[in-house]
């Protein structure tokens, strides 16, 4: 097996690989662990390291940053870089080919920007256990801390590039203005920051912004019930990837995985793939585990949090003994069209969780969702031809 180093993978010097454990048997060869390398993805990748190692101390693991194509192309908006044959690979494209050819062993992903159809050789190995799935409201220094969504002055102008996120603040927060904001965690929070900022708030995802510490910067947790904001599919939770021959690494895995996280991403995963949607088209989801033991069905959600955003912590009721609750919206770009539904079943594995998905997502196509995510492929693709012919006219 080939033994990656810092350079033969092309990531900067600084980012050398954490000193390989040699203090236990080397029988085994290191386990190389792919990752982008921003310091979030480095952050994930430890943690997946650090799992890894408490579960299979015999081995020994090997963390590999590698520059990715969606980390070097700084300006095309997203959703246009996300078009056409190179939709999927942008994030993971590279990554991928090192694991088909054995320079890594798995790949720690945010579940988030994993496609839903992986290449014929790779498989989505485990589903670690979820951090908070929810969308964060991060403040201009400049604005009071306390401002929230319905806070924020007439006009004021939030960051961000995911259309679902903007469009389902247009919908119910008309009267701001969204604005394409790109970057890694630290560089958008810089460009908020900075004195001369356009943006009056930016919204982010909670879990970067707790793996990076700084869940400080958060002004307000969204939530379906909270700024009517629907999280993304399989947001706050990390995915690996791994190749699909590759039993004993398959093994290791399996002792790390989520099963709770794992039925629930399962069953957005397969809504998603079933609507066909790229990473930035506009499906929100949430998704949660309902009833068990003594509590009464419906009568409260399986998780919830207090005022500083904090998982409040009860008894887990078993798993096997509750319902899963998708609820879920696709909504226009321009926030004015929107389908919604909400489904409660039991699933007693993955594959019945995305049985689950399926299903959903057929409801949601009965309710008119293909339409509006028709219309938003006719207009990214406009986007896209306009894109070029302004290229095109400045060469
Ligand atoms: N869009 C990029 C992205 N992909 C994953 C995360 C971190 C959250 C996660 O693990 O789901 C982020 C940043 C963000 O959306 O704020």
């Amino acid at each position: 097996m080939a033994s990656a180093t810092a350079t033969d993978l092309g990531a900067p010097a600084q980012n050398a690989p954490q000193a390989a454990d040699t203090s236990t048997s080397t029988q085994f060869p290191h386990v190389n662990i792919g990752t982008r390398n921003s310091a979030l993805a480095q952050i994930q990748a430890r943690a997946v390291a650090a799992a890894l190692k408490q579960a299979h101390p015999e081995r020994t693991y090997n963390i590999c940053p590698v520059v990715v194509e969606g980390d070097r192309d700084k300006i095309t908006p997203l959703q246009q870089l996300s078009q056409g044959e190179n939709a999927k690979s942008l994030w993971t494209g590279e990554l991928e080919s090192m694991l088909e050819k054995g320079d890594l062993d798995i790949i720690v992903h945010c579940l988030k920007d994993m496609p839903t159809q992986l290449p014929d050789k790779l498989q989505l190995g485990a589903i670690l256990e979820r951090e908070d799935p929810r969308d964060a409201l991060i403040i201009s220094p400049r604005l009071p801390k306390d401002t929230t969504l319905a806070t924020l002055p007439q006009g004021a102008t939030i960051g961000t590039s995911s259309v679902r996120r903007a469009a389902q603040l247009r919908r119910l927060f008309p009267h701001l203005q969204y604005a394409d904001l790109r970057g890694n965690v630290g560089t958008r929070l810089a460009k908020l920051d900075k004195e001369d900022s356009h943006y009056s708030a930016i919204i982010l995802a909670a879990a970067g912004l707790k793996r990076m510490g700084l869940e400080n910067r958060i002004s307000q947790y969204l939530s379906g019930s909270v700024g009517g904001m629907l999280h993304a599919v399989g947001q706050g939770a990390l995915g690996i990837e791994v190749r699909k021959n590759d039993q004993p690494m398959q093994d290791l895995l399996d002792k790390i995985q989520c099963e709770r996280t794992t039925r629930a991403c399962s069953a957005e995963r397969a809504l998603l793939r079933a609507l066909e949607g790229g990473c930035s088209v506009p499906i929100g989801i949430e998704t949660s585990w309902r009833g068990g033991k003594g509590l009464a069905v419906g009568a409260q959600p399986a998780r919830d949090y207090d005022k500083h955003g904090n998982a409040v912590e009860e008894p887990e009721p078993d798993l096997e003994d509750q319902e899963l609750v998708v609820k879920t919206l696709v909504v226009s770009v321009d926030g004015k069209e929107a389908v919604e539904h909400e489904a409660v079943r039991k699933v007693r594995s993955a594959e019945e969780a995305e049985e689950m998905g399926r299903e959903v997502a057929k409801i949601l196509i009965e309710k008119g969702a293909d339409k509006i995510l028709a219309k938003i492929n006719v207009e990214k693709q406009w986007a896209a031809k306009k894109q070029l012919e302004e290229l095109q006219a400045a060469s």
